[in-house]
């Protein structure tokens, strides 16, 4: 972790919506801290507010009230310097460009390209194992590759700060643990503050240093919860009894904002 990477603050951030003439709070009260290179996973029911809290931390939408700050800037100064990354869950890969040229796309959006951007492009290519298919298609590739390609992509400017909206949401459970084993490999390569949004339990504990768990009806945080693993993670980790225990008890936390 290096003293560059920015902290997230998020004070007081609240968010309505007008849905056919009525006000739906999407987010109320939201207070959160994310210490810099820190990883947070964001879980809870469907239409707790979950992607609309990453929208507004990816300076996509804006809040009503409150403040959300990364590093000291608001998150479209960011986002306009490239220093922010974003993977969603549909990889939405052009598909007549090749896993290169997509991957180098953001320089493209940015108006820029760095005169070293093609080692760069290569060399993330390399880090998410795709270097065999740098000129394929994505209609070439597996579900898993896309999201590889996605991932690096995010990663290509460098981001300060790394925002994933259930980027294995579509992948097949032994798929998905290998990813989330691949993706904090990346992550301690290429270190990020990241927050991610997931409905798996387990991906936040494996991924995680804190799982801030919501509600919904308003959408809020009722816990957050520090993981204390150490890194690297194993993969033996997801076997291991003190990781189901936090598990169980994230579980049972979504039970109960599930019974609300
Ligand atoms: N653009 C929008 N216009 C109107 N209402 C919206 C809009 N975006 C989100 N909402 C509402 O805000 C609430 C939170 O939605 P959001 O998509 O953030 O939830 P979520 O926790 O990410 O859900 P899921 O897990 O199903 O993806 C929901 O009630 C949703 O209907």
């Amino acid at each position: 972790m290096t003293a560059s990477l920015p902290s997230l603050l998020i004070s007081q951030l609240e968010k309505s919506f007008s849905v056919g003439g009525k006000a739906v709070r999407a987010l109320q009260d939201i207070s959160l801290s994310c210490p810099e290179g820190s990883f947070t996973a964001l879980i809870g029911p469907s239409g707790c507010g979950k992607s609309t809290l990453l929208r507004i931390i990816a300076g996509l939408e804006s809040g009503d009230s409150g403040k959300v700050l990364v590093g000291g800037s608001m998150p479209d100064v960011l986002r306009r310097r490239g220093a922010l990354g974003v993977a969603f869950q549909d990889p939405a890969l052009l598909p007549w460009r090749s896993v290169r040229r997509n991957v180098a796309l953001p320089f493209d959006v940015l108006g820029h390209r760095p005169t070293n951007w093609r080692p760069r492009v290569d060399s993330l290519i390399r880090l998410v194992g795709l270097s065999a298919f740098a000129d394929a298609l994505p209609r070439q590739l597996s579900g898993g590759m896309r999201q590889r390609a996605s991932i690096a992509r995010a990663l290509v400017t460098n981001p300060s700060l790394l925002l994933l909206d259930e980027p294995f949401g579509a992948l097949d459970e032994i798929l998905r643990r290998s990813m989330n084993l691949e993706l904090q490999r990346i992550w301690l390569e290429q270190p990020a503050t990241a927050v991610l949004v997931t409905h798996d339990i387990e991906e936040a504990v494996f991924l995680a240093d804190q799982v801030v768990v919501m509600q919904s009806h308003p959408g809020r945080i009722t816990r957050i919860l520090p993981v204390p693993f150490p890194r690297p993670r194993p993969r033996a980790l997801m076997r291991a009894p003190e990781f189901h225990a936090l598990v169980d008890e994230l579980a049972t936390l979504l039970e109960g904002t599930q019974a609300a």
